[in-house]
């Protein structure tokens, strides 16, 4: 047994005693030599069958090591304990080949040499296979080498076979691409939301952004963006060669996919209405994705292919949008998978009539439903962004004739010879007010609003009349009234300043002259137009700078402002030109500032460009809530130049808590508390009214503190202390009462009696006024409740 091949091919196992070879094993190489004729003949395998499969298993047939029961050694039977050579035989090897890498990628290497002349082929494979697929018309031998009698199994499937050819996107196609043309909705829907949360639906209303025209250009560009998603989907599709597409006609794809995106961004509009917060939105819309792809998988693979379920709950089912989209992806799998076997074409238009074809309902259900969606999330919206204005039944309120404008009511007031009474407060405590400040001239503004509501004139932008708010009881805490009724009346040109401390009603104001909440009572006029029955006119001419900062965090500030401008209808040359001078006055023009995204804006950027918005288009009336808070006094002064520079022939509302901010840039300031107004002026008035004091203030020894008292009585007896520490006095000194001349002189005086460290006398500031009118104002607040 020398283990050496001689000429025929064979190797001696057994030698005799005197050298010759008593056995020879010639094994399978026998055919692939040229063979000499003292060569023994070979003997042929004794192949038998040992294997059946049936060829309804033909995908799937698998065997394991129990299907190998003739295997000789009983340690071959489990996965690799020994070496084994497969042997095919089919029309050619080549497909014996590529069958059996597929089968045995890790261990299978074959090489030319491998095929013989008969077009067979040996492998030898490092273990035994623990299951097989047979997808040809091979025979598949499988012998352990060494054994005496070949073992083997044979498989002969019942037609020959020259690729294979499996279609992945028809056998998963539907529940993939349901997914993939799902994924849609998640983002209409955030984006949807998103411009909810952020208060910019307001934001661009506001501007003049009517409902309609939002929803058009909203839905349009939904539109346009999910065609363009659909037809990539198509197309790379069809690139790449996938059946699914190639074989089911464009024109129905086209069709089917047009009317499920227009329902898709329908749902996405319905499904908006009801969140307002993004990530709530995008969590639903995700588990919407998800959820309709596998529950569709399992209810139509349970139900439509089972003939005998009911088709009406099919199209039950189908109402779904997300069911309906499953069901035509279905079918066009269907079809794609049948021509793909039979090599004909998919579905074709005629193909709409069969009655096991689901595309044609599918395609009416979707259709009516897309408008369906439509309206009713247009008709849920105007209920929900109207922030309760607009009841369930609005549609019918506004066929009914128009409210009386203001005018015409006060018309018809004057005609019934009732006498025009604005109220403020409830009747006692008026009095009770009248009676604590005794000064008439505490309500000028009463007097003003009352004679314009007798005397209507456009002079004036914006007149409220007794404008009140009280937000309803929630989460067990009481009503708030948080606005009293308050009169107003602002002529173009002038800017008009709300102080107040926290609380006391000014953002609810202003939120209530831009629309964003209703008033409980009262009107107001803007630009002769009553808030109630003409917002949506009024927006057209107004500005507004919000307290927050409503701006799209992946916009830059210079998109921000064209977007607005064009809102408020500027065009071309003038569009550019407003927005360059518009982000000049607030700063953020040079250094590339404008074309960086909002999102990267420092906070008082951010606040610059929101003034700016308020200011473009021109706007007759602005608002601005706590327009200059976060910024450096540098970017405040630019601000406050673009305020001066806005004034210009509008009329500007400002809250603030910035006395030097109110003296900077109001004409008219006024003060307001616990949702009353408690005064108005212009800044010298009020610090007239309500100062009209000086404050003196001395340092000297502890000892010697009685001595600066008495100097001080002696200049006015009416002179107050408010303040004594550690040799520090303040006193406040009525200026009627005293003379400055006298004061040097009673501290000359003071100096050559006692130690004087230091003193001053100071005119009363819009602070002293402010927190006087503040204190008092609470104070009353306090007695009255
Ligand atoms: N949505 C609401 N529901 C109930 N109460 C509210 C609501 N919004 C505001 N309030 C209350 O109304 C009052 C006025 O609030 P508002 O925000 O108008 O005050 P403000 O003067 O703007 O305060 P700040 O200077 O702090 O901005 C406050 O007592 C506030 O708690």
């Amino acid at each position: 047994m020398d283990g050496k091949i001689n000429t025929c091919g064979c190797t001696c196992i057994r030698k005799a005693d005197n050298g010759d070879c008593e056995e020879e094993k010639c094994g399978f190489e026998y055919s692939s030599l040229s063979q000499a004729s003292s060569c023994p003949i070979p003997k042929p395998p004794q192949w038998a069958p040992l294997l059946q499969i049936p060829y309804a298993e033909f995908r799937s047939a698998k065997t394991d090591s129990n299907t190998f029961p003739d295997l000789p050694d009983a340690s071959c039977r489990s996965e690799g304990t020994c070496p084994v050579t497969v042997l095919f035989t089919g029309n050619n090897a080549t497909l014996g080949k590529a069958w059996t890498k597929n089968m045995f990628p890790e261990t299978l290497s074959i090489g030319k040499d491998d095929i013989w002349d008969d077009g067979r082929s040996a492998i030898s494979l490092s273990r035994v296979p623990r299951s097989l697929n047979l997808a040809s018309n091979a025979y598949l031998q499988y012998m352990k080498p060494g054994a005496q009698m070949p073992f083997e199994f044979t498989k002969e499937m019942p037609k020959g076979e020259t690729k294979i050819s499996i279609d992945l996107s028809s056998i998963l196609g539907t529940l993939f691409f349901t997914w993939v043309t799902l994924q849609l909705f998640p983002v209409i829907l955030t984006a949807l939301v998103y411009e909810k949360q952020q208060q910019l639906r307001i934001m661009m209303k506001m501007h003049g952004l009517g409902d309609g025209p939002y929803w058009l250009i909203s839905y349009l560009y939904f539109l346009t963006i999910s065609v363009i998603y659909m037809l990539c989907f198509v197309i790379f599709g069809s690139a790449v060669g996938l059946k699914y597409f190639t074989l089911n006609d464009y024109g129905i794809q086209f069709l089917f996919f047009f009317i499920y995106v227009n329902l898709q961004i329908a749902m996405a509009f319905l499904v908006a209405a009801i969140f307002s917060d993004t990530k709530t939105a995008a969590v639903i819309g995700y588990i919407m994705v998800f959820g309709s792809g596998l529950l569709g998988n399992f209810l139509f693979q349970l139900f439509v292919q089972n003939p005998s379920f009911p088709r009406i709950w099919v199209m039950v089912l189908e109402l779904y949008p997300g069911f309906a989209l499953y069901r035509g992806l279905y079918e066009f799998g269907q079809y794609a998978t049948k021509a793909s076997l039979l090599g004909m074409e998919g579905m074709k238009w005629a193909d709409l009539s069969e009655s096991r074809n689901g595309m044609l309902e599918v395609l009416i259900i979707m259709f009516f439903e897309w408008w369906v969606l439509l309206f009713v999330a247009y008709y849920i919206d105007q209920i929900v962004s109207s922030g309760g204005a607009k009841g369930p039944l609005f549609f019918l309120q506004k066929s009914r004739a128009n409210p009386p404008s203001f005018k015409t009511a006060i018309i018809s007031m004057k005609r019934n010879g009732s006498e025009v009474f604005v109220e403020i407060e409830k009747p006692d405590v008026r009095e009770e007010m009248l009676g604590v400040y005794s000064d008439p001239s505490f309500f000028p503004q009463r007097k003003n609003v009352e004679k314009l509501v007798c005397e209507p004139s456009d002079s004036h932008s914006i007149i409220c009349h007794n404008l009140r708010k009280i937000y309803p009881a929630t989460d067990g805490n009481p009503e708030k009234l948080a606005v009293k009724g308050f009169n107003l009346a602002l002529s173009p040109g002038e800017c008009f300043g709300m102080l107040g401390p926290n609380g006391a009603g000014k953002t609810t104001f202003i939120s209530m002259m831009i629309g964003l909440i209703n008033s409980t009572s009262g009107t107001a006029i803007v630009q002769g137009l009553n808030m109630a029955t003409d917002m949506d006119k009024i927006y057209t001419s107004m500005g507004v700078c919000a307290q927050y900062d409503l701006l799209w965090e992946t916009l830059t500030g210079r998109e921000h402002l064209l977007f607005y401008g064009r809102l408020k209808n500027l065009k071309g040359d003038a569009l550019t030109q407003a927005v360059e001078e518009s982000l000049k006055s607030v700063n953020l023009f040079h250094g590339g500032v404008a074309d960086k995204q909002a999102g990267k804006y420092s906070g008082g950027m951010k606040r610059r460009l929101s003034v700016a918005i308020s200011l473009i288009g021109d706007p007759k009336v602005v608002y601005m809530d706590e327009p200059s808070t976060g910024l450096d006094p540098a970017s405040r002064n630019t601000l406050w130049n673009a305020v001066k520079q806005a004034k210009q022939g509008r009329a500007i509302v400002l809250t603030t808590h910035s006395m030097e901010e109110a003296e900077a840039l109001c004409d008219r300031l006024g003060i307001f508390v616990d949702g009353n107004l408690e005064c108005i002026g212009n800044p010298r008035e009020l610090k007239a009214r309500y100062g009209g004091l000086y404050v003196f203030q001395m340092t000297t020894t502890s000892d010697h503190e009685d001595e600066v008292e008495g100097m001080v009585k002696g200049l006015s007896r009416k002179a107050t202390k408010i303040y004594q520490i550690s040799g520090t006095i303040k006193f406040e000194i009525p200026k009627g009462d005293v003379r400055i001349a006298d004061v040097f002189q009673a501290v000359e005086n003071a100096k050559s009696r006692f130690p004087v460290y230091a003193w001053g006398l100071a005119d009363t500031d819009l602070e002293d006024v402010f927190i006087k009118v503040a204190r008092r104002a609470q104070g009353v607040d306090h007695v009255l409740s």
